[in-house]
């Protein structure tokens, strides 16, 4: 089946890209390492990278961006400040032909899909954070773009607000037969909302498969940390690990081949004592405690290491109260064999 979309970009972002028709793909990537370059580029708009796109197997370099049938939504939403959101949504119907009757009515029922019928002769200004970025998805939904570009719909609401933005995403996501790719910082969007990660680290691809696949065997240190895990980037060496910060060496439960590989510690695998533990943990070091977050049942307790790298332990409210968990307090680290994942860089 012909792809939704085919990209190849080049300048601040080298990238190839195929993506389905119905697929949503969340590109994730540290600050500044060209995921809205991405898009701009994709969407035809200027910036330090260009792209040659094929849309639907029609090559759209050629065409202006609303000729594209790109519904690209910037992080700020870029709404019109002085156009109502039913004239804002509208203007994004322009282009695609139409009377005006009927680009009015057609911008009254999307704004009314997204729950913003009563809202629609209001000017940005009167309206939410939350209800500009569901005008902002509005407009660009309302043009039936073949690909749809998100760059942080959700970055900038409240926890409340974002659920709820979320949940509307999902459900037009659902049955949206495009191609959409989602700038995202959060594991939780990503994860609810996209089946595939495009990970983007230095204008390149440093990782591009399923969700499921990036969360079991990241390839990259900044997606591990970001889905929560402690990783550590090393050189396997037959027995053990030898992380290149720092120059420890944590060991596996498997020799694992020699070479470069990406060793992650989920938090859970982590225990922390008062005295160093006897027993079957492989790899023990001692740290102090430089953080604890977290509230409720469970809480990630951050331990500065000394002999061992630094370390993020998730225990029960239980285990940091009978510890004494707090800044400062030295503690030893326990962290078993079959606690390492190793993935081959
Ligand atoms: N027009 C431009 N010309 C040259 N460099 C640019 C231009 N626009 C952005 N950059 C630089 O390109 C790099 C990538 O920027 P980009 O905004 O794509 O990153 P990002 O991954 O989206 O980051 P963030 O998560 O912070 O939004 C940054 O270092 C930025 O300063």
């Amino acid at each position: 089946m012909t792809p939704a979309l085919r990209a190849r970009t080049e300048g601040l972002v080298t990238a190839e890209l195929t993506v389905a028709a119905g697929e949503v793909v969340a590109v994730v990537g540290p600050n500044g390492a060209g995921k809205s370059t991405l898009l701009r580029a994709l969407a035809g708009l200027p910036g330090p990278a260009r792209a040659a796109v094929a849309i639907d197997g029609r090559p759209v370099g050629h065409l202006p961006p609303h000729a594209r049938r790109v519904g690209y939504v910037p992080q700020d939403g870029a709404l019109f400040p002085h156009l109502t959101a039913a004239r804002n949504v509208a203007y994004g119907l322009r282009g695609r032909g139409g009377s005006r009757a009927e680009a009015r009515r057609t911008a009254h029922d999307w704004l009314a899909r997204l729950g913003l019928a009563d809202l629609a002769g209001r000017r940005p200004g009167q309206l939410s954070g939350g209800q500009q970025q569901r005008v902002a998805l509005a407009r660009a939904l309302a043009a039936e773009p073949r690909l749809l570009l998100l760059d942080e719909p959700l970055a900038a609401l409240d926890v409340e607000t974002r659920a709820a933005v979320r949940h509307t995403l999902r459900s037009h996501l659902g049955p949206y037969d495009g191609a959409c790719l989602i700038v995202t910082h959060d594991p939780v969007d990503a994860l609810s909302l996209a089946g595939r990660m495009l990970v983007v680290e230095d204008g390149a691809i440093a990782q591009d498969a399923p969700a499921a696949e990036v969360t079991r065997a990241p390839r990259s240190a900044w997606v591990a940390r970001m889905l929560g895990l402690n990783a550590y980037e090393g050189v396997a060496d037959g027995t053990g690990i030898r992380i290149r910060d720092g120059g420890h060496t944590l060991s596996t439960a498997e020799p694992v081949p020699a070479g470069p590989v990406l060793a992650t510690v989920h938090p859970d695998h982590v225990t922390l004592h008062r005295e160093r533990p006897e027993g079957s943990a492989r790899n023990t070091w001692p740290g102090t405690v430089a953080e604890v977050t977290g509230t409720g049942t469970r809480l990630r307790v951050t331990v500065r290491g000394r002999g061992g790298p630094d370390v993020v332990a998730e225990v029960t409210a239980a285990a940091a109260a009978e510890l004494g968990v707090g800044e400062g307090l030295p503690v030893w680290v326990g962290v078993k064999a079959t606690g390492v994942g190793v993935t081959a860089l």
